[in-house]
């Protein structure tokens, strides 16, 4: 495998990094549309790195109209092997107060106006998706945790809502019902389609608030939401600085399955694909439809 580029999805709150040598903003096209942003390359001590943030500087973009499809694609084009994605969530349970950070180990996808997949008509694939983040990044992430002395959480579902609206009380309860942990707006398709591209990827859930759910608490609002995180920015900066070198240097493949994902996922006969379709894959899947 190729050496390990990170790529960092930041969202609400996280408009750029800092510490990145080298850096310059370059504008990458895809056949998938727009992408939220120009991407950030870099290095942190020495490892590549790129960051794309999601909204677009300045929180440009609703999550609905994010192009995941784009953001992922380009992410892909420029190298990059695994997205820690850093976003804002809310909190599903009394003991995830804001401020604590949780390393989600799944997801449920209730996001509904999305593009949720590269492969469509014209070349079909099923990518095995049973364990969806990846334990390698997982892993180094939890290291970092522990080595900066910042409250988390290992593992927990993060429940994707299609937004932009906040939920109701009914909903907020079901989810809790349902044993989630956090509710955020992002996380999938994002995670789907790094999927499909061959990408280790990993949420870092920043609690902001508890949603909606919780009597003592005052509903969310953006403005709580944007308070947490100016509070906890150094926590994510320092999480990104000292994840870097323990990613770059951790074994792979990913044990998860992310680096190998389309081994046997691509179901349409080589004869029966469209040649159109295909040649917009050439970065997702260029390892298997060379
Ligand atoms: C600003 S509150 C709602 C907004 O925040 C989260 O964004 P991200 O996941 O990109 O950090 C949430 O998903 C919503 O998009
Ligand atoms: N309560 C919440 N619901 C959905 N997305 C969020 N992002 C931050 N807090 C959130």
């Amino acid at each position: 495998m190729a050496e390990t580029i990170i790529g960092v999805m930041g969202g609400s709150g996280i408009y750029e990094i800092d510490g990145l040598e080298n850096t310059r903003w370059e504008k990458i096209t895809s056949p998938f549309g727009t992408v939220s942003d120009d991407i950030l390359f870099g290095e942190l001590d020495g490892v590549q790195m790129r960051f794309l943030p999601r909204h677009g500087r300045g929180h440009r973009i609703s999550p609905t109209e994010v192009n995941y499809r784009a953001n992922i694609d380009a992410m892909k084009r420029t190298g990059v092997t695994d997205i820690v994605s850093v976003s804002a969530c809310g909190s599903l349970k009394e003991e995830l107060p804001p401020g604590h950070f949780v390393l989600a180990d799944d997801y449920i996808d209730r996001t509904f106006a999305r593009e949720k997949s590269f492969f469509t008509t014209g070349c079909v694939a099923h990518v095995a998706f049973g364990e969806p983040v990846s334990k390698r990044l997982v892993d180094c992430l939890e290291d970092a945790l522990k080595e900066i002395g910042i409250d988390y959480t290992r593992g927990g579902t993060y429940l994707a809502m299609e937004g932009p609206q906040f939920s109701t009380k009914a909903e907020s309860n079901l989810y809790r019902s349902w044993g989630c942990s956090v509710i955020g707006m992002t996380n999938m398709p994002e995670a789907k389609l790094a999927r499909e591209a061959e990408m280790g990827y990993a949420t870092v859930a920043m609690v902001t608030d508890y949603d909606c759910w919780h009597e003592e608490h005052d509903d969310v609002t953006v403005e709580q939401v944007i308070k947490v995180l100016l509070e906890n920015a150094e926590k994510g900066r320092s999480l990104v600085k000292a994840a870097v070198p323990k990613i770059a240097a951790a074994p792979l493949p990913c044990p998860s399955g992310c680096h190998n994902a389309l081994e046997y996922a691509l179901i349409t006969a080589p004869d029966a694909r469209d040649p159109e379709v295909v040649a917009k894959l050439d970065a997702v899947a260029g390892r298997i439809l060379k």
